[in-house]
Parts: C-alpha cells; sequence; structure tokens
C-alpha cells in the first residue's frame, strides 16, 4: 500500500512542515489536519499547511491511511485517544517525538488494535508554532523508525518511503537505543544550553546588559538553543528521564575531570581532549550534517 491519505495532529513547526512538504515533495498526496487549539487551526489555513483543516480530530483521521502525531511528548497519549474511535482500518500510526520508548508505551497502550510504528525526523530549530514550518526542513535528515517487533514488515516499508518523499534518509532502530543515542547528541546538549544561559543571567557582578552586549559567538549559539519551546523540551526530559540521566552522570564526571584539570593547571589534559572534539566537527561537516542552509542554525539567525 502507498500511503496517499496523511492525517497531521498537531499543526505547529514539525506538523506543518510536514504539511508543506508533501504539498510540495509529494503532491499525489491529500492532507488534513487538525490541532486542539482554534488559533493554530486558524493560522494554519492562513499559511495553507495542509489541503484541509478539520474541526475535530475524528474528522482528520476518518479517510486517513496513515496518521501522525506531531504534538509535545507529553501530549502523544491525550492524542491517541482523540482519534481512536475513527481511524479507518489498517492505517497506520506513527508519531515524530523526540523520545521514542515512553511515547511507543503510550501509543501502544491508547492504540492496542492500530498498526503503530514511532519515529522521529532529526530536523528542527529553536522556532515553533504553525508559522515556524517550512517545505526543506527534511531534506537530508535522518528520521529514525522504531517499529515494535510484531510491526508489519510492508507497513514499515510505506512509513519509511513516506519519510524519503520528504527528502529524509531513514534508519531503522530499537526505542531504547534511540533514547540514548539522542540524550548523547540532542537532550542533553539542549540542558547544557539551558543551563549556561541561566547561569549568566543569575550571576550577581555581571549585568543582564553586560551578557547581552557581550556575548561572543559561543554564547550566542546556546542562546539560540536555549529559545527552544519549554513545554516541547521540559517532556522530553520528564519522558527520556533514564537515558538523560545516564549520559548527565557521565557529563558530570568529565566536567569534574576538567575542573581539576584547570584547578592544576594541567594544560595537556586540556589541550588532549579540545584535539579530540575538534576532529569530531570536522568528521560532522565532511560527512555533510552541517547544515548548508544559510538562514538555518546560525548564531547569528
Ligand atoms: N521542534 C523541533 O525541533 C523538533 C520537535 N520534534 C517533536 O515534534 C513534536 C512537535 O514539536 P513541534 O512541532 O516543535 O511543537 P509545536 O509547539 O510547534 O507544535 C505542537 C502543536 O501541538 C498542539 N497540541 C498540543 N497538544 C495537542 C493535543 N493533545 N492534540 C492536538 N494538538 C495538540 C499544539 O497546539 C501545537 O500547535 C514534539 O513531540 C517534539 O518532541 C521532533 C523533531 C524536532
Ligand atoms: O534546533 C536545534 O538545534 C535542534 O536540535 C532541533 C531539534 C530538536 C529536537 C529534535 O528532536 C530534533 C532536532
Amino acid at each position: 500500500m502507498t500511503i496517499d491519505r496523511v492525517a497531521i495532529i498537531g499543526l505547529g513547526l514539525i506538523g506543518g512542515s510536514i504539511g508543506l512538504a508533501a504539498g510540495k515533495m509529494a503532491p499525489h498526496i491529500a492532507t488534513t489536519g487538525w490541532d486542539a487549539d482554534p488559533d493554530v487551526r486558524a493560522r494554519a489555513a492562513e499559511r495553507g499547511l495542509v489541503g484541509t483543516i478539520c474541526e475535530t480530530a475524528s474528522d482528520a483521521v476518518a479517510n486517513a491511511d496513515f496518521v501522525v502525531l506531531c504534538v509535545p511528548v507529553g501530549a502523544m497519549e491525550e492524542a491517541a485517544r482523540a482519534i481512536s474511535a475513527s481511524l479507518k482500518p489498517g492505517a497506520i500510526v506513527s508519531d515524530v517525538g523526540s523520545s521514542k520508548a515512553s511515547v511507543a508505551a503510550a501509543l501502544a497502550k491508547a492504540l492496542p488494535d492500530a498498526t503503530v510504528i514511532p519515529a522521529h525526523p532529526v530536523a528542527g530549530t529553536e522556532k515553533s508554532g504553525p508559522e515556524a514550518g517550512f517545505a526543506e526542513l527534511f531534506r537530508h535528515r535522518w528520521c529514525i523508525v522504531t517499529p515494535p517487533e510484531n510491526a508489519p514488515k510492508e507497513a514499515v516499508a510505506d512509513l519509511a518511503a513516506f519519510w524519503e518523499s520528504l527528502g529524509a534518509k531513514v534508519e531503522i532502530m530499537d526505542a531504547a537505543h534511540h533514547d540514548l543515542v539522542l540524550a548523547v547528541t540532542s537532550h542533553i546538549p539542549h540542558l547544557i544550553a539551558y543551563t549556561i544561559v541561566g547561569t549568566a543571567s543569575d550571576l550577581e557582578d555581571v549585568t543582564r546588559g553586560e551578557v547581552i552586549k557581550y556575548s561572543a559567538g559561543g554564547f550566542r549559539d546556546f542562546t539560540r538553543i536555549a529559545a527552544s519551546n519549554p513545554v516541547m523540551w521540559r517532556d522530553v526530559f520528564l519522558s527520556n528521564r533514564d537515558a538523560v540521566l545516564e549520559v548527565l552522570g557521565r557529563f558530570t564526571e568529565d566536567l569534574t575531570a576538567l575542573q581539576r584539570a584547570i584547578r592544576n593547571g594541567d594544560g595537556d589534559t586540556l589541550h588532549d581532549l579540545f584535539d579530540r572534539t575538534r576532529t569530531i566537527r570536522r568528521s560532522i561537516i565532511e560527512e555533510g550534517q552541517d547544515d548548508a542552509r544559510p538562514d538555518f542554525g546560525r548564531s547569528d539567525h
């Protein structure tokens, strides 16, 4: 089965980008959409994020052969319950949540009879809402699909083909491993950004005006990430608790080792680490993972 009718629940950055990307890159797909917030529905209609904005979740999913939940991870179960009575038999239900094991459990609980295949497009920005989406968001980006053991192979292939039609590259992964990898590459970096920007604004002897006025490139990059959606990130940390705490423990140990090196004047330890991390940055760029879009992910954005 190919996916021809897609319902998008949640019309913010990611839901809106899926609607725009489908409209541009897979125009044979008919899209419907619904958001719990009527104001978001009105703004999504103005921007033409999907073909049809529906007044209820049931209307949005009634004819869909693929439903994608694009709400904060803490709202996934509620969104799944809102569609459960109206799903077409055989429809595939997926999501875009930034953590996977707890979302998979919530969706399996709310939709025990549906074909549920969670996924995570590893693409986004610090912006949110229906104005933030853009059609190119997923191009050349990974989408990690985390099928449960009993997932039908054809449904996994259909889901992968859908994401590829929006320009993404697809990788299949176990949900628990996804959560550990993303804790390292995305969740802890966000926590660090939130912390350093908070610390800077709490210092008694440095004014907020000085922080803004003299912010060098590194701090500006942190402020971009620390401007990310508070509801979404609160939910990510609560839902990926175990993996985040595991990585945070390692990070804290490494930070303490650097603290000791600075106190002891141990330049070799500092230099060795900075040399190793520069190599990692170079290999990310060589692999083409650095974003080439001129207005995306830059400190001056
Ligand atoms: N922002 C990012 O960079 C990325 C986010 N994600 C994941 O995508 C999901 C959506 O994030 P964004 O689009 O950034 O958030 P967003 O805040 O831009 O949009 C979320 C939308 O969901 C709606 N909503 C909330 N609860 C709902 C419910 N129960 N039923 C229907 N609609 C509901 C909100 O009104 C809002 O319009 C999250 O799970 C997030 O973890 C995944 C990849 C990147
Ligand atoms: O804006 C950034 O730097 C991001 O890291 C975007 C992002 C946020 C959450 C995800 O689950 C995936 C990507």
